[in-house]
């Protein structure tokens, strides 16, 4: 059977469109968990996570035996319905969490099981964060959020890091405003810069673009990929957006607390594709076990 475009399943093809020409086909190269090439120097992996909330009627298995390898040096999306476990994933591999069973690496060390005092310190300064409602320090002026973890640590701060990636955020002159006085967007750009102000080794973004409009968002996503492919960054963000996981280098896909696939090159056509595949081949599988062959 002919792969269906996802423009036509949602009725976006109109008559005056298909006189035209034919409309080119998305093929999304979706790879499923058994075949993802190796990554060959991660930045952050993930061995058998579990995650459990709750005990007795009231538990949910969040994560479901999750095993990944996510790059350095890339912008990695993590994608999946709602409730698919995008955010516990995330907030384990960062050490906000603690997983139920399993080991996660980041950056060569072990994360899984240590204490909260060291994992307090590794976030600090090797981990940044952008979360989708900026949490910036209210009374601190956009430059005393900047340097923040800097500030905490005790650590000194790199005029030259700071000088540069102030500029590159278009954030020169609103060094003195406190968040109040920021927009959104500009909130999010003085977010992404205390994520990167310490060079970390990875940056976690929580669905970055959730609160800002579309011009705002490509600004921030923009930026995010800059990092990656300026300065070396290594980049985690967690998005249900396809146009954001677009900036991506490679998206990988849960559902149910499992790894699903991945996309690598990913844009927003075969992102929508991709979904499309992964969801009909799960309403397929789940067709299966509803009414087993008859032996
Ligand atoms: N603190 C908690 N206590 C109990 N259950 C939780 C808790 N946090 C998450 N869950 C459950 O774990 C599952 C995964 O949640 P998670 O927030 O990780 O999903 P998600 O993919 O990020 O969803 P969304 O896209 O809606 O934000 C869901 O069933 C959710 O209800």
């Amino acid at each position: 059977m002919p792969r269906l475009d996802i423009r036509h399943l949602l009725g976006l093809v109109t008559a005056g469109r298909r006189s035209r020409g034919p409309v080119p086909i998305v093929r999304a190269d979706v790879v499923r968990p058994e075949h993802f090439p190796p990554v060959e120097d991660p930045i952050v992996t993930a061995r058998d996570l579990t995650k459990v909330y709750g005990t007795g009627n009231t538990q949910v298995r969040a994560l479901d035996g999750i095993d990944v390898d996510l790059a350095r040096g890339e912008l990695t999306a993590i994608m999946g319905p709602s409730g698919s476990g995008k955010s516990t994933l995330m907030h384990c591999l960062a050490g906000l969490d603690a997983p139920t069973s399993g080991t996660i690496v980041v950056d060569g060390v072990e994360v899984s099981g240590m204490s909260q005092r060291r994992l307090t310190a590794l976030r600090r300064t090797r981990i940044g964060f952008v979360f989708q409602s900026y949490n910036l320090v209210p009374t601190l002026t956009a430059a005393e959020n900047i340097t923040l973890p800097l500030d905490i640590a005790r650590a000194p701060v790199d005029r030259e890091r700071f000088d540069m990636i102030v500029r590159t955020l278009e954030l020169s002159d609103r060094l003195h405003h406190r968040p109040t006085e920021l927009s959104g967007g500009q909130q999010q750009r003085v977010a992404c810069a205390r994520a990167l102000i310490a060079a970390p080794a990875v940056v976690f973004a929580d669905e970055p673009t959730g609160n800002l409009d579309s011009t705002s968002a490509n600004e921030v996503l923009g930026f995010l990929r800059r990092s990656v492919d300026e300065l070396g960054q290594s980049v985690v963000m967690v998005t249900h957006e396809p146009m954001a996981a677009a900036y991506a280098h490679r998206a990988v896909f849960l559902a149910d607390g499992r790894l699903e696939a991945e996309l690598r090159s990913p844009d927003s056509d075969t992102i929508l594709e991709a979904q499309r595949q992964l969801s009909a081949d799960r309403e397929a599988g789940a067709d299966d076990v509803a009414a087993p062959a008859r032996a």
